[in-house]
Order: structure tokens, then sequence, then C-alpha cells
């Protein structure tokens, strides 16, 4: 049984594969916060900007096992003419406490690319073709390399410089977003600004939420 929160068509606003049309799989539920707000403070995760709670939202629900999940998700995919690989984004919450080798082969077989967006607090099951890993705070990581690491920026206990020797392809920083907006800005400063110091690392926007598309 799979519980999701919603899942939608849109495009992937952040890090690499940013631009490229994608549909969105929100998993319910986290390990690193329970979704509620008077918990915020205390969790291992403290900016997370998502409702991840229940299966209410758009094209949400529970699905009794991969193929139907897989077909509910193959279902929001518009092109019918097989001119693109289709791309499909398992999120949340985190999607490790759920996505198994069944969901990726079904995806597979339905001729999906199958990515990942994880804290990477939780070993990924084989198969998957794009894995980003974005750590967070004091928590340890049990993946260690992957296509990207895009680490939200700043955080006091998770440094840039803790992560630069890990095996990822792309080294993405991503300006925190939070209230109130002059808070957002100078983020956004500080995170341009550790860039250009350590060209390692490249600056990730949250492009969805400039131009408004989810
Ligand atoms: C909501 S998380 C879900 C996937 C997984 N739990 C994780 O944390 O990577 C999706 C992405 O949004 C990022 N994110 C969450 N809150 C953010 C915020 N306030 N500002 C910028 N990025 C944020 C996360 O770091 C992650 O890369
Ligand atoms: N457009 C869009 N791109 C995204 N990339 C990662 C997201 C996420 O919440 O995991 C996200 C999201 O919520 N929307
Ligand atoms: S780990 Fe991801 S989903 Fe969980 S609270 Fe943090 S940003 Fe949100
Ligand atoms: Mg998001």
């Amino acid at each position: 049984m799979y519980s999701v929160k919603e899942a939608f068509y849109t495009l992937q606003g952040e890090g690499g594969q940013a631009g490229r049309a994608s549909v969105f799989c929100r998993f319910t539920g986290c390990n690193l916060w329970s979704g509620r707000e008077r918990d915020r403070a205390t969790a291992a995760c403290t900016f997370c900007d998502t409702d991840f709670l229940g299966t209410d939202g758009q094209n949400g629900g529970r699905f009794r096992d991969a193929d139907a999940l897989a077909d509910h998700l193959t279902a929001l995919w518009p092109d019918q003419y097989g001119v693109v690989t289709p791309y499909v984004v398992f999120t949340g919450g985190e999607p490790l406490l759920q996505l198994d080798e069944a969901l990726i082969a079904a995806m597979h077989r339905r001729g999906f690319e199958v990515a990942v967006e994880t804290n990477g607090t939780i070993a990924p099951p084989p198969g998957i073709d794009w894995l980003c890993v974005s750590p967070k705070g004091a928590t340890e990581l049990a993946v260690t390399g992957g296509d990207e690491i895009k680490l939200v920026y700043p955080q006091q206990e998770a440094p840039p410089a803790r992560f630069q020797r890990l095996d990822f392809h792309y080294f993405f920083l991503q300006p925190m977003d939070s209230a109130p907006l002059g808070k957002h800005e100078s983020h956004m400063d500080a995170t341009v600004a550790y860039c250009l110091a350590h060209p390692q690392w490249r600056l990730s926007l949250q492009t969805h939420k400039i131009a408004g598309f989810d």
C-alpha cells in the first residue's frame, strides 16, 4: 500500500533537471518532521516548505500496489507520441519511506525515467535513474553519492564543506525559502556569494516559485 499526498504534472523546478516536464508524486509522511507546525522548531528538519500530511491533495490517495499507482501516474503524462522519455519525480515528504523496487520497475515498464528527491537518511532501492540528495541539519547521511546534491543554504549544522568530497556529479546550493521576504533575499545573496567563492557549487533556484507554475 502506498500513501500519496498529491500527484501532478509540472516542470521540475530545481536542480540539474530544472525545466524538464515531469509527473510529480508526493508521498505522505517524513522521518525528519511530523508535518505539524507545533513540532517544527524541535524537528530534525525545521524549514520544510511542503504539506505532506494525509492523502487529500490533487490526485492523492491510497494505492494498493505498484501497478495501481504506476497506472495513476502514467495517466498524468500528456505525451501521446513518444517523442520524449516520460519522467516521474518521487518526492514527499520522504519518498524513500515508501518507494520500492516494485514501483520503480512498474514505472520503467511504462517507459518512464525515475527521479527521486530525498533527504539522504535512508538507503535507496536500486534502479533510480536520477538521485537528488538534500542533506538536513545534523542528520547523518545514509547516501553519500548520486547524481546531484542539492543543499539548502544556509544551514548552521550543515555547512557545504561537510559535503564537498562526496560522490555526486553536481553540487547545488539552493537558497532557503522562509518568511519574511527580507530573510529570503539575504539567503539568496549569501548563496550567490558562496557559489562565487566556491566554484564547485552551482546555484539552484526554485523556479516554480519564481514563475508560479505550481
Ligand atoms: C520538500 S523536500 C521532499 C524530499 C525530501 N524529503 C528532501 O528533503 O529532499 C523537496 C526539496 O525541497 C527542498 N526544500 C524544502 N524546504 C525548502 C525551503 N524552505 N527552501 C528551499 N528548499 C526547500 C528540500 O531540501 C528538497 O530538496
Ligand atoms: N515544480 C516543482 N519542482 C520541484 N522540485 C522538487 C520539488 C519538491 O517539492 O520535491 C518540487 C516542487 O514542489 N515543484
Ligand atoms: S526532510 Fe524533506 S519533506 Fe521532510 S521535513 Fe525536511 S524538507 Fe520536508
Ligand atoms: Mg517543493
